[in-house]
């Protein structure tokens, strides 16, 4: 287990270029598999689970070839079934929440599919049942084994039909959808999630031969087609990386450009970040932040306390809920952070009491943030790092902090931020990896 070491309360100076997006990167590259051609793929992150999905795309036979920074080339043109039922496949897919999405192209392609019961971040229960009763929606037939957590899907018989989607999920929009586009007939798919990410798919996927309308909405409909070819994506900055050095800049009184963050694409973040008094400069496609000695929250227009709370696209993501707890603690004012998708999400803020922040845990979905209006500093402690999003909750804190911390567990942050020590270092911070 890694850990980082950190230097709290350095001003940091500079520009940071956000990495392509990690939870796009996972969906578009399950994508490959429904083509036997060519899929060049840009803006590809270099995080761990990236690395470990492009890894079993490999085990299973897809051919990868490096062609630049960030630029891979992907065949599936002999996928060996055969490897979906090694103990190997079984344990490497586990250790990712994507390598769920393998299921949907499977499907769609070969007419069957296989995965274990996937891995990410445990922020409380999550529920793959939209996934399955969409398959079966399809016609696809499946079982589970629950002694060896493993799904097998039949998807020989399927058909497009109209799909009510029981929960507005990210990924499991993007499974039944992936599974769709080579299924015949049209497949409605409402309650459909619309995150950045799915729209990205949805646009690979029709650059690929895929009939897909209502793009960017929570009803898609897609014709099927008997084929798919290869195409050419680049993947979006990822917008949480983007919301983290936001929150990143505030709490450390620093002056920080984000380049090239597709800002259209950002949806309510930069305003989210702004209600907690944050100041920010759109230069083009770039965001800038001053260096703000002081940030206050601004109240509902009775004069009642904000609220921020997380929803599905295009309301406020859930992976930025703690990066807006944590930027509120050196904020003036009070703010009621209500995290409503996952139930194990905020507990991590008892770390954050003990570096001294005034927060108040309702409830395993509520806090109340106290901002300190950096009356005084937070305080370096050693901790460890529970999921992704509060890892780098905890690295902002610890950058802010006075003295010196210890995160531990920070494979998990580096499950979805590339170097993100060497990136920080190189504009003031003072992190090592121990
Ligand atoms: C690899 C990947 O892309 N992971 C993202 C994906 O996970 P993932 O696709 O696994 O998450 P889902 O969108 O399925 O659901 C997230 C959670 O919210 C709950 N839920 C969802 C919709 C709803 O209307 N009501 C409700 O309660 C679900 O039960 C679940 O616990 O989307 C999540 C929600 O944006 C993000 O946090 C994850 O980073
Ligand atoms: C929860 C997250 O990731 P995963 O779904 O991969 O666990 C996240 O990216 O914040």
């Amino acid at each position: 287990m890694a850990s980082f070491k950190i230097t709290g309360g350095r001003k940091l100076k500079g520009e940071l270029i956000p990495q392509g997006a990690k939870n796009e990167a996972l969906q578009i590259l399950c994508a490959v598999l429904l083509t036997k051609e060519p899929v060049i793929i840009h803006n590809i992150p270099n995080i761990r689970d990236v690395n470990k999905l492009m890894e079993l795309l490999e085990d299973m036979g897809v051919k990868r070839s490096k062609m630049g920074d960030g630029v891979y080339k992907f065949e599936a043109d002999d996928v060996s079934f055969d490897y979906f039922e090694t103990q190997e496949y079984k344990d490497k897919a586990a250790e990712l929440r994507g390598s769920v999405m393998l299921l949907g192209p499977m499907l769609g392609r070969f007419g069957r599919g296989k995965a274990p019961k996937p891995g990410g971040d445990k922020i409380g229960r999550r529920p793959l049942d939209t996934h399955f009763i969409g398959f079966q929606k399809l016609g696809a037939e499946f079982s589970y084994d629950a002694g060896d957590s493993f799904y097998s899907i039949d998807g020989s018989k399927m058909k497009g039909s109209y799909i009510w989607m029981e929960e507005i999920s990210v990924t499991g929009t993007a499974n039944v959808l992936m599974a769709a586009v080579l299924t015949e007939g049209t497949t409605t798919i409402y309650n459909a999630a619309c995150e950045p990410y799915l729209q990205q798919l949805c646009k690979m996927l029709n650059s690929m031969g895929a009939k897909i309308s209502g793009v960017g909405s929570n009803l898609l409909t897609i014709e099927g087609v008997t084929e798919l070819f290869g195409c050419e994506h680049t993947m979006l900055p990822d917008m949480i990386e983007i919301g983290s050095f936001i929150g990143l800049a505030a709490m450390t009184g620093s002056e920080i450009t984000i380049k090239n963050c597709r800002i259209p694409e950002l949806g309510i973040i930069p305003d989210t970040f702004r209600k907690l008094g944050i100041e920010m400069e759109f230069r083009g496609d770039d965001i800038h932040i001053p260096a703000q000695s002081n940030y206050k929250i601004s109240t509902l227009i009775d004069g009642s306390i904000l609220t921020v709370y997380d929803a599905p696209w295009p309301g406020f993501t859930p992976d930025l809920i703690s990066i807006i707890l944590v930027t509120a603690i050196q904020a003036k004012g009070t703010v009621l952070i209500h995290q409503k998708m996952f139930e194990s999400r905020l507990f991590f803020t008892d770390k954050l009491i003990d570096m001294g922040a005034q927060i108040i845990l309702c409830d395993p979905h509520r806090a109340t943030v106290i901002g300190l209006n950096r009356e005084y500093n937070l305080r370096g402690i050693r901790m460890t790092s529970p999921d992704i999003r509060a890892g780098v909750a905890l690295l902002i804190a610890a950058l802010s902090a006075d003295g010196t911390s210890i995160i531990d567990n920070i494979e998990q942050i580096d499950r979805g931020y590339q170097n993100i020590d060497t990136r920080l270092n190189a504009i003031g911070a003072e992190i090592v990896r121990v």
